[in-house]
């Protein structure tokens, strides 16, 4: 779907979506427990229903009682499999990473498929991890095959390359009978995210312990239990409407926590940061997400903007550091990309253009965002990649009085 936005101010209050993040942490969590657990404020997007159906295949049943709710019902430790299960990850690196070594665990492995960019994306320390292990691990053609046991050990991971890792590990760990570690060979980037998965864990009665100095984590042998949690307002989906904020639309942000384990609550300060004129430098390592709408608050202020420790945005659904700049550049912002950075020079105003949504959810609501002060019109191709983690996106956006026709 291609549409064309003409500039309009966006008024009104706005309440961001369920955190597709601690959604996906909830979910398996609650899969992996024995027994029923409640979920509340679960909205489907594409990603979401990657978990979700990924998690039946491994066993898990799940229904809605009402809108927003869902009931699971966990597989618990009794679960057996004749052949390897099928997993279907869509487009949702979370749900690929968090899942290989859960399937590992609970199935001995698992044949896995995806779309978009989605198995090209890195999974390189898993490979070298589990071959270590003798766990055979086979890429051909988009279908990734993993077969083996995971033991309990020693996991040593880089720390640069994705959080998922961690995450996926941690989850699995517990289901084994020995204690293991998960250590970092490099300073863990986007911590946060692992700081959500411990509290998802811990939701579900199983503690993992840092080890201090170490950059690692102890996990010993635990059964998930059935829990009742609710996910709380997606932290990284609201940094687009601080970034229309910026632009001069009154949009209030409603029902966030300002006291939530997401990294990306970082956008309340880093919008202060930006406010003030004068030349800045961001380092994204600790919020990758934020990169899009930053940018876009980063064009149209006073000064120049460098973003570092960047270079894993060209991991995501696109490479980010390109298509941002080529999203800011199509509107007529100046930008350079740097390896592992982005510097975005400010000027008054961003012209309108044509955007190439890249099939990356965050470039199409950042350029929709960075429309709504544009001198001119903005077409933007391929807009229903929202449906990666925010489908109703457009919807609220009109609703704001953001006016769009499709083409
Ligand atoms: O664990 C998570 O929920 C996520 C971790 C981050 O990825 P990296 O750790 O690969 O940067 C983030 O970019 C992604 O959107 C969601
Ligand atoms: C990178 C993202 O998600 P994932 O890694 O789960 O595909 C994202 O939502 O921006």
């Amino acid at each position: 779907m291609d549409i064309q936005i003409t500039p309009a101010k966006l008024y009104g209050a706005v309440t961001p979506p369920p955190s597709k993040s601690m959604a996906h942490r909830l979910i398996i969590a609650a899969a992996l427990a024995d027994g029923v657990s409640t979920l509340e404020n679960i909205v489907p997007s594409q990603d979401i229903e990657a978990t979700l159906r990924c998690m039946t295949v491994l066993g898990a049943r799940w229904e809605a009682p009402k809108p927003g709710t869902i009931r699971v019902h966990g597989i618990g430790r009794g679960h057996t499999f004749v052949d390897l299960p099928r997993f279907d990850c869509g487009e949702s690196g979370s749900t690929l990473r968090f899942l290989i070594p859960i399937a590992l665990a609970v199935a001995g492995g698992g044949v896995f498929t995806g779309h978009g960019r989605l198995m090209e994306r890195p999974q390189g320390p898993y490979a070298d991890l589990f071959r270590e292990q003798g766990i055979s691990w086979e890429q051909r053609d988009g279908v990734l095959t993993v077969q083996g046991r995971l033991s309990p050990g020693e996991y040593l991971l880089p720390g640069n390359v994705s959080s998922q890792f961690f995450t996926g590990l941690l989850f699995a760990l517990p289901l084994l009978d020995a204690p293991s570690a998960v250590l970092s060979s490099t300073e863990i980037e986007s911590r946060e995210y692992i700081t959500m998965t411990m509290e998802a864990m811990r939701q579900a009665g199983i503690s993992v312990a840092e080890k201090p100095g170490l950059r690692g984590f102890e996990v010993l042998p635990a059964a998930y239990c059935p829990f009742a949690g609710a996910v709380e307002a997606d932290w990284s989906q609201a940094a687009f409407w601080y970034a229309a904020n910026f632009l001069g639309s009154p949009v209030e942000i409603q029902g966030l926590n300002p006291l939530s384990a997401q990294g990306d609550l970082a956008v309340a300060s880093l919008y202060w940061r930006l406010a003030r004129p004068g030349d800045r430098e961001i380092d994204v390592s600790g919020c990758p997400d934020l990169l899009p709408p930053l940018a876009v608050m980063a064009a149209v202020r006073q000064g120049t903007v460098r973003f570092v420790h960047a270079a894993r945005l060209r991991l995501k659904e696109s490479d980010r550091l390109q298509t941002t700049a080529a999203m800011l550049q199509a509107l007529g912002g100046t930008v350079e990309e740097g390896a592992d950075s982005l510097t975005v020079q400010g000027q008054p105003q961003l012209l309108g253009g044509t955007v190439d949504g890249a099939n990356d959810h965050r470039i199409v609501m950042a350029a929709a965002v960075a429309a709504t002060a544009c001198a001119g019109s903005v077409t933007v191709l391929g807009a229903e990649a929202v449906h990666k983690s925010y489908p109703d996106f457009f919807t609220v956006y009109q609703a704001l009085g953001g006016a769009f026709h499709v083409l």
